[in-house]
């Protein structure tokens, strides 16, 4: 469920298009939770700095063991967060496993203004809420081989409390279901062997994003 994305009606609305939305095309990153998302980001953001930027979404979530407020996220609390986007100050919200997340405005236009090309990762509300906006990015879904993998990498990361995987699991039986929707997402690679995901990705950016720039 969205609590609010109140961006995308005024600015569809009004007809202009922000700063934020112009520049190279942005890339949204989704997929289950212990998918693999944040593994192959880390690597592709390392591999080609200067290239990409990551838009730190902000989060009610408590941050994990060497997570990085301002780097991973943007932690804060519920009534801040729901202040800010009653402000208008977010692209795209969503509650996911009892906390709130979502992408602001101004996570995308910091990296813009650096001239990079902007990664989002959201789960698959936000790819809902974003194809609302004017942002037209590139829809990127990365997927587990199975449901049976994906709680072993969950259990395996060992960050969520038995009730939280279980829920986890569940929207991600709904992320696999959906993920093959026509026109959903531009691809869907499913990250089984690590290296060879990486390799997809970076060749699905390479055909797509580095080239419309
Ligand atoms: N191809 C792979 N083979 C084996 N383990 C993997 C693979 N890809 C990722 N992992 C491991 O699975 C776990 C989950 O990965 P990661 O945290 O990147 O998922 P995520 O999709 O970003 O999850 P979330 O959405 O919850 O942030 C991590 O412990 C990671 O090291
Ligand atoms: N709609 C949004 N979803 C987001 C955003 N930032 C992250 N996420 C998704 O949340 C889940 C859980 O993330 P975790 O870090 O707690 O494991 C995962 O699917 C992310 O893709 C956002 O800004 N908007």
């Amino acid at each position: 469920a969205c609590p609010t994305h109140p961006l995308s009606e005024p600015i569809m609305a009004s007809g202009k298009v922000p700063s934020f939305f112009s520049g190279p095309r942005p890339v949204v990153i989704s997929g289950p939770s212990g998918a693999g998302k944040s593994t192959l980001l880390k690597k592709l953001l390392k591999d080609y700095k200067g290239v990409f930027g990551f838009s730190v979404s902000h989060t009610t979530r408590d941050p994990r063991p060497g997570e990085v407020d301002g780097k991973d996220y943007h932690f804060t609390n519920r009534k801040a967060m729901q202040e800010d986007i009653d402000k208008g100050e977010f692209i795209e919200t969503d509650e996911f496993s009892g906390n709130l997340y979502g992408t602001s405005k101004s996570a995308v236009q910091d990296v813009r203004a650096k001239g990079l090309i902007c990664i989002l990762d959201v789960d698959i509300a936000g790819v809902r809420h974003i194809k609302e906006t004017n942002l037209d990015p590139i829809y990127i879904s990365i997927q587990p081989p199975s449901i049976e993998v994906l709680e072993e990498r969950l259990r395996g990361r060992a960050t969520e409390t038995e009730e939280k995987i279980q829920s986890r699991l569940e929207e991600a039986r709904t992320d696999m279901e959906e993920c093959n929707e026509p026109g959903l997402f531009d691809i869907v690679i499913v990250n089984s062997d690590l290296d060879e995901a990486y390799e997809k990705l970076q060749s699905v950016l390479k055909e797509v994003s580095l080239k419309s720039g």
